[in-house]
């Protein structure tokens, strides 16, 4: 039998050297500037895989020195008190960048919160002004984990012109604005969702399959058109055979790199892409603020 390995799009590495690239730059402005660049991440409730990921923010800023105003509420908290936080970091002058960590805890509703972030400080690029003109074409903050994606394809010089795109997940959060952003490059998209009837047909057509769904193992070999790229957005904490907790995406890896041209690991795909893409933001806005380019 044949046999083909794909080749691994390392997001690790590339999240690393553009997380050196961005210190180098902030290091250079600050020995001008007055201030270094500023993010204030909220998070609200004590959700561990949220505290996980802001503990990772946190430690990306420390490492590219981005001041980091964190702020921590009980699950408790009024949704009033998070709207005046919110307003307090929009007239702070420090803070380049604000992110409200989702999922919230129940009975609190993000989308306000969302739409009171200025829209010059959207780091997470959720704003409807933002995604009004991702939808548009125009330049704005782009949404950190679908920016990633195309970072990371980018980097692999995969080609996209005219190629048949299938993103599965259709959240505002992924599966849309990466849709729209492959849609920009001129691939052809099709947007698959829970409803998608034999989905495994659609995806062996696909030359660029991004799986953006929540589901461990949902895409194997079978699944996959010979020599297409395979991006995984998925995060699972699944429990394995030996009691032991680990993460695994929505591909199953050692399937699918069997006939993949290019797929991403989990972990070391997609998070660390989407953690830099977020420290991107924070200095594109700082930069902005500054009067001068990234
Ligand atoms: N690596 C990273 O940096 C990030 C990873 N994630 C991870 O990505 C995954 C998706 O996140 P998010 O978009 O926020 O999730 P959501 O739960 O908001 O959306 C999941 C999407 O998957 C679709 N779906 C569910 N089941 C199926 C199925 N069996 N077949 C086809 N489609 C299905 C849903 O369809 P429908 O709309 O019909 O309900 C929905 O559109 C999660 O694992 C999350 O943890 C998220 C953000 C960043
Ligand atoms: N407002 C908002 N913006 C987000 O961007 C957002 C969010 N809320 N809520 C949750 C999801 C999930 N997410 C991840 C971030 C980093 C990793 C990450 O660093 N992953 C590492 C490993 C992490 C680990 O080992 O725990 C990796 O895949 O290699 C993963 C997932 C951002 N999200
Ligand atoms: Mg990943």
């Amino acid at each position: 039998m044949e046999s083909n390995t794909a080749r691994i799009l390392d997001g690790k590495a590339l999240a690393q050297k553009i997380q050196q690239e961005l210190r180098s730059r902030i290091e250079q402005l600050t020995q001008t500037a007055d201030r270094p660049p500023g993010l204030a991440v909220l998070m609200v409730g004590d959700n561990p895989a949220s505290a996980a990921y802001v503990r990772n923010k946190e430690r990306a800023c420390q490492k590219l020195g981005i001041a980091s105003f964190g702020r921590h509420f009980t699950a408790d908290t009024p949704q009033e008190e998070l709207h005046r936080a919110i307003d307090e970091l929009n007239r702070d002058d420090r803070v380049d960048g604000i992110l409200v960590q989702l999922p919230l805890p129940e009975g609190l509703d993000p989308v306000p919160l969302i739409y009171q972030i200025d829209p010059d400080k959207d780091a997470d690029g959720l704003h409807p002004v933002n995604l009004g003109r991702l939808l548009r074409g125009e330049p704005g903050l782009r949404s950190c984990t679908p920016a990633g994606v195309m970072r990371l394809l980018e980097e692999y010089q995969i080609d996209l012109r005219g190629k048949h795109a299938v993103v599965i997940g259709r959240s505002i959060l992924v599966g849309k604005p990466i849709s729209l952003m492959l849609l920009a490059r001129d691939a052809t998209v099709t947007m698959a969702h829970s409803r998608t009837p034999d989905l495994t047909a659609l995806t062996r057509e696909a030359d660029i399959l991004i799986v953006a769904v929540g589901r461990p193992e949902l895409i194997d070999e079978s699944a996959v058109k010979p020599g297409a790229a395979v991006i995984d957005v998925g995060i699972n904490r699944v429990t394995d055979y030996f009691g032991k907790s680990r993460l695994t995406g929505d591909v199953l890896f050692d399937s699918v790199k069997n006939v993949a041209g290019y797929v991403t690991p989990v972990p070391g795909g997609v998070g660390p892409m989407t953690v830099t893409m977020l420290m991107y933001n924070t200095v594109l806005s700082y930069c902005r603020t500054l009067g001068v380019e990234l």
